[in-house]
C-alpha cells in the first residue's frame, strides 16, 4: 500500500513536486501528514478548458493513480472562478484536428476522475458553469463557497450535454431534478445547489472548505482501499464503460457538430452577449 513508510511518502512528495514544476497549469502539492494531494487549476484567468489545460489535468490524474494517491482535493487558484468550462474562443472557428484532440482529452479526464480508485473532493471556490460543473460532478463530494454559480448550461449555449455528463448529473441529483436542470440549462446559486444536492456542503472561506474536504477524505481512513475502490467501480463502472464503448463515435459527432455553421453562429452570439472579451471580426 502507498505511504506505508516515511520513505515512500517522501519519494511520492518529491515526485509530485518535480512533476508540478513541469505543469504550469495544474499545481499539485501533497500534505505529507495525510497523504492527500491538492491539485490547483491555475490557467489565467478563468481556468477555461483548452487542450493544454485538459492534457495537464489528464496527466496529473494518471500520475496520482499510478502513485496510489490517498485522496484528491481539486480546486482553483482563482478566488472567483473554479473553471469557466470549455474555452469558448477555441471552439469558435476551430481547427478540426485540435478540437478532436480536445474532446478526446475531455473524455479521458472524465474517465480518470469519475473512475479514480482514490476518493476525490472538489473545493468549488468560484463559478463552475458547464465544464467547470463537469469537473466538480466527477468528484465524489463537493464543497462550495457562497455567492457563486454552478450547473450545466449547455442548452443555453445551443447544445446538449453528452450522455456521460447527463449520467453524472442524474447520479448526483436524481432524474427528475436533472431533467429540469438540463433542459433549461440552469445555473444554480450556491444555496440552491445545496438544496438540490448538486453540492454537499457550503463553506464561508477556502480554508473552511479545505477542512471539510479533508474531513470527508478522512472518513475512508479505516476502510480497506481496495474494498472502497471496488465499490466505487461497481457504482460508476457502467457509465464509464458506456463512454469507453462510444468514445470514437462521440468524438466524430462532436467535431461535426461544432464545425457546423449553425453551431458556430449560435456560439458567436453567445460570446458576444455573455463574455467581456469579444470576437475579432
Ligand atoms: C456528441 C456530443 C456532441 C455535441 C455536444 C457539444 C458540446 C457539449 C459540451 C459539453 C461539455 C462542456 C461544455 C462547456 O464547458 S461550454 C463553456 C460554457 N461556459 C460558460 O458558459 C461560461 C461563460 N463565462 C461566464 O459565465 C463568466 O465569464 C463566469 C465564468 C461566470 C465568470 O464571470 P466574471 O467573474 O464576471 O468574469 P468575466 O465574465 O469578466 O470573464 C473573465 C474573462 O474570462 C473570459 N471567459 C469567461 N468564460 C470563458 C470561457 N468559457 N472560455 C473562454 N474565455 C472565457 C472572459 O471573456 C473574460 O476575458 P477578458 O479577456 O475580458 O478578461
Amino acid at each position: 500500500m502507498a505511504f506505508r513508510t516515511a520513505r515512500n511518502l517522501a519519494y511520492f512528495s518529491n515526485y509530485i513536486r518535480n512533476y508540478s514544476t513541469n505543469g504550469p497549469l495544474v499545481n499539485v502539492t501533497v500534505n505529507e501528514k495525510s497523504g492527500f494531494a491538492t491539485a490547483t487549476l491555475q490557467r489565467p484567468s478563468v481556468n477555461s478548458l483548452n487542450l493544454e489545460l485538459l492534457t495537464e489535468i489528464s496527466h496529473t490524474l494518471q500520475q496520482l493513480e499510478k502513485n496510489k494517491c490517498r485522496g484528491l482535493i481539486l480546486t482553483s487558484a482563482s478566488n472567483k472562478v473554479f473553471s469557466a468550462g470549455l474555452d469558448l474562443f477555441e471552439l469558435h472557428k476551430p481547427n478540426a484536428d485540435k478540437i478532436k484532440q480536445m474532446w478526446s482529452t475531455l473524455q479521458e479526464v472524465w474517465i480518470k476522475l469519475y473512475g479514480s480508485s482514490y476518493p476525490t473532493v472538489a473545493v468549488v471556490n468560484g463559478h463552475a458553469p458547464a465544464g467547470g460543473c463537469m469537473l466538480a460532478l466527477s468528484c465524489e463530494y463537493r464543497v462550495m463557497l457562497n455567492n457563486f454559480i454552478i450547473g450545466l448550461n449547455e442548452a443555453q449555449i445551443g447544445f446538449s450535454a453528452p450522455m456521460w455528463l447527463i449520467d453524472g448529473m442524474r447520479n448526483t441529483i436524481g432524474s427528475r431534478q436533472a431533467e429540469f436542470a438540463l433542459t433549461a440549462g440552469t445555473l444554480f446559486k450556491t444555496e440552491e445547489a445545496l438544496k438540490i444536492g448538486l453540492v454537499d456542503e457550503v463553506a464561508q472561506s477556502k480554508e473552511e472548505a479545505i477542512e471539510k474536504a479533508e474531513k470527508f477524505l478522512n472518513k475512508f481512513a479505516k476502510i480497506p482501499p481496495h474494498a472502497r475502490s471496488m465499490t466505487k467501480a461497481a457504482l460508476r463502472g457502467a457509465n464509464i464503460q458506456a463512454l469507453v464503448r462510444n468514445k470514437d463515435e462521440e468524438v466524430r459527432s462532436y467535431v461535426d457538430f461544432v464545425t457546423d455553421s449553425q453551431f458556430q453562429d449560435s456560439l458567436g452570439e453567445f460570446i458576444e452577449l455573455n463574455l467581456k472579451q469579444k470576437l475579432s471580426k
